[in-house]
């Protein structure tokens, strides 16, 4: 037992086959501009070689290219819609819309899936990434920024590519180490790491061709979980980081040798320190007010959805929230503060600002709009339009107009405190800030911080004219955490400035405030709803231009996220975090397939053919957002957190599923230490630990980080090193050194064993009694 859990806490990140290649060094290769690639870097690029001729000219056309991208949009045949035989991106094709033309799968014999190969992708985290096929060979992304190159059609590994970082960086991740996706061009595979590297490898070996770091300030708290975007002969990236103290932006490098095309930040800077980088942001800037706190950071990152439209040769960006969450603190004075939760469009050759549309103004609520995006081409009120279908956190449902920018459809999805409608007139919505502002007060707010939609993939259908995509219908308690006249810039840590209490029974939650508080919660309209109907977590068939459902099935409970793929052979695939991988009628959503995986499931599942075999593969992992607090029904709770990638075809065999985890052991005795400790200091220690630990340790049996009451001895004997000197940093525990004294390390210390004598005196309690052992907390809390 003591043994099990010391493996939990210093078991690598990586298991299993570590091969020569997984552990590979990242060797910077971009030091030292030799003449060679100065030369390279100075030849016009074929485009312009070809329409211009002369020798001056060409020199010209050089220094431009060196300055912008080539200045012809790329070709991409946009009139074929779906993936085919290959998977290019994350999300498919170029519209990115997790659907397939691929029909050998049909309705009539997907009866006969079964698993063609599984790899282990050798962690036991969070996976959240759609691999890419490309003739034949698949690249897949895992946590961190791995990456696994592998025979399609077999599973044989070519290469993987481990990405080294200085652990530290998990300080500055506010929900796990995800990450989205790689993207394959040029011969190249590219990856982005946790720590802001951005990896360029060759694709037939793996080796480093070229990386760039790509934070602009190694001191705020930026790290990168989303995926590359390719446009043409660049590739954009962007960053997280809005609950701690960033200013987001994303950077386009060109391809062949790592140098920056250019940069667009999506918010302005404090306008003292001078101009704005870009016209465009000396327009945002005027809506940010006077008082503005510019130190902490403002937010607005771009930390998933980056989207290339071949059509208009722009590159879109889906942006993340203000930072701190109230605006009281961030921008005290007001404003809609642009260009947070906005789709920002910016032409790929100049960098420059083409159009926005800001999806939640004035933000108080967590409320990104970084959520993936599909492209298509739709009638609207009798034209058609090319257009972006977007679902981001807030609740509604847009569709935009992929050249003006103007919303031509905004409905509601699911309930929405913040705002009861939209003017599509003036682009903008109808605030309810009555029932949403919690500044004078906590309020519930709807849609919750996780949102109505959040990273999983939706799947588009333009053969049905049908969008599939799982969508929570939940609210949070949100209220500030301190005066914000007093708010200070915590450095190196989160400065979200409000606390959201996330859970499906709100009712409990707000049962524990002061009672004028809870009077005043009970008192407003959307103690209604909770009361009603506490949340809805369902997969949804929706129409796009009226946001109605079509059919919908209920997911397992509010913590199941499902990323989805659909075919045109009328096939919706789903997994779930109990497990099972799905297959639906997309027409009806009735089941027509399943397979208990026994391993959980986030991520979208994708198809592929390779020599006329069509397969369909999911990687499986729990973790991200709230990921701390692994529910019971979960197949990570009951066999582990397997890491795997499932493939399946038409007549394959059985998936062998991980073994059971052994029952539940009582927590093991603490330690005969702060047997005096007061009260007070335990309380002290209580408040530490949650304002410092409980975002990602849950202290919930089995939760992908260790529960912290169940420490084995040799580990509190080492507490304070673990906690102030980095002793496990290399299995991803960083040091907090720079935040905590060891008066304060003593106090949490305390706190931990004191808890940890309770709940062994508990379990062996109920192990006396014979009763099953499940001693997950119930609260669920993220005080920032
Ligand atoms: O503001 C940000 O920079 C940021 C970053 C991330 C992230 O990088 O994963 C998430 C969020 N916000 C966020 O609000 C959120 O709900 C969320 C869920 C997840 C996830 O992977 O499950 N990441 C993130
Ligand atoms: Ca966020």
């Amino acid at each position: 037992m003591i043994r099990r859990v010391l493996k939990a806490l210093i078991a690598p990140p990586v298991h299993g086959r570590g091969s020569e290649t997984r552990r590979r060094a990242a060797t910077p290769s971009r030091s030292g501009v030799g003449l060679k690639r100065l030369i390279q870097r100075l030849k016009p690029t074929p485009a312009l070689s070809r329409t211009r001729e002369g020798s001056v000219v060409a020199l010209f056309a050089a220094a431009l290219a060196l300055a912008a991208c080539s200045d012809s949009a790329p070709q991409v045949d946009t009139s074929v819609y779906g993936a085919g035989d290959n998977w290019d991106n994350p999300g498919g094709d170029w519209a990115e819309s997790h659907f397939s033309r691929l029909g050998d799968i049909s309705q009539e014999n997907v009866g006969e899936l079964g698993l063609a190969w599984e790899y282990d992708l050798g962690t036991e985290r969070v996976q959240e990434s759609t691999p890419v096929v490309i003739d034949g060979v698949m690249y897949a992304s895992g946590n961190l920024g791995r990456v696994y190159a592998l025979d399609a059609a077999t599973g044989a590994e070519k290469w993987t590519f481990t990405p080294e970082m200085d652990m530290q960086i998990a300080r500055s991740a506010c929900c796990d180490w995800a990450n989205r996706g790689l993207a394959v061009a040029d011969g190249k595979v590219i990856t982005a790491a946790l720590d802001g590297q951005l990896y360029v490898l060759d694709m037939e070996t793996g080796a480093v061709v070229w990386n760039v770091d790509t934070f602009v300030d190694k001191d705020r708290g930026y790290t990168i979980t989303g995926a590359p975007e390719v446009a043409g002969d660049i590739v954009v990236i962007g960053n997280a980081g809005a609950e701690y103290d960033t200013r987001g932006y994303v950077t386009a490098y060109r391809i062949s040798d790592g140098s920056e095309a250019w940069r667009f930040w999506t918010i302005p800077h404090d306008p003292a320190e001078g101009p704005q980088e870009s016209p465009e942001l000396e327009a945002a800037v005027t809506t940010w007010s006077e008082d503005t706190r510019w130190d902490i950071g403002g937010g607005g990152t771009a930390w998933d959805a980056i989207t290339y439209d071949p059509e208009f040769d722009q590159v879109i960006v889906g942006t993340g929230n203000g930072g701190p969450y109230p605006q009281a603190i961030r921008s005290p004075g007001g404003g809609d503060n642009l260009y947070l939760n906005s789709l920002v469009a910016i032409d790929r050759k100049t960098g420059a600002m083409k159009w926005h549309f800001q999806e939640t103004p004035q933000d108080n609520w967590d409320l990104t709009a970084t959520q993936p995006m599909v492209l298509a081409q739709m009638d609207v009120n009798g034209a058609s339009r090319p257009v972006i279908l977007h679902t981001p956190k807030n609740g509604f449902f847009f569709v935009v107009d992929r050249e003006s920018g103007k919303p031509l459809a905004a409905n509601a999805i699911v309930r929405t405190s913040w705002a009861d409608g939209w003017n599509l007139e003036t682009g903008k919505p109808n605030f309810t800030l009555e029932t949403s502002d919690y500044s004078q007060g906590p309020k519930i707010v709807y849609p919750a911080s996780p949102g109505a939609r959040n990273w999983y993939p939706a799947a588009f259908d333009p053969t049905r004219n049908t969008y599939f995509a799982h969508v929570l219908d939940m609210g949070n308690l949100m209220f500030l955490s301190g005066d914000p006249a007093e708010a200070v810039h915590e450095k190196n840590f989160l400065n979200a400035g409000a606390a959201i209490i996330f859970t499906s029974d709100l009712e409990a939650a707000a049962a524990t405030l002061p009672p004028p508080m809870r009077a005043a919660i009970e008192a407003e309209p959307t103690w209604q709803w909770v009361k009603d109907n506490p949340f809805t977590s369902e997969l949804r068939a929706m129409d796009p231009l009226t946001g109605k459902t079509k059919w919908a099935v209920p997911s397992a409970g509010w913590q199941d996220r499902q990323g989805v793929l659909a075919t045109a052979s009328g096939l919706v695939f789903h997994g779930s975090v109990t497990g099972k991988l799905t297959a639906r009628d997309s027409e009806t959503g009735e089941e027509v397939w399943s397979v208990d995986t026994g391993s959980s499931i986030m991520a979208a599942p994708m198809t592929y053919r390779v020599d006329g075999v069509q397969y369909v593969a999911v990687q499986t992992g729990w973790g991200g957002g709230g990921w701390g607090f692994l529910p019971g029904y979960a197949a990570a709770y009951r066999k582990g957190n397997a890491n795997r990638l499932l493939v399946y075809k038409l007549g394959g065999g059985p998936t062998p599923q991980p073994a059971d985890l052994p029952p539940l052991e009582p927590a093991p005795a603490p330690p005969e230490q702060y047997a005096d400790a007061t009260p007070e200091m335990l309380a002290t220690g209580s408040a530490l630990f949650t304002a410092n630990c409980s975002i990602c340790h849950s202290n919930q049996p089995r939760a992908p980080l260790p529960d912290l009451r169940r420490i084995a001895p040799n580990v509190h004997a080492g507490f304070e090193q673990v906690v102030l000197g980095g002793l496990f940093k290399m299995n991803g525990m960083p040091s907090f050194a720079d935040r905590l004294d060891a008066s304060q390390v003593k106090a949490i210390h305390a706190w931990l064993i004191d808890t940890q004598g309770k709940l062994r005196a508990r379990e062996l309690q109920l192990q006396a009694e014979g009763k099953p052992l499940d001693s997950r907390s119930l609260t669920i809390l993220s005080s920032y």
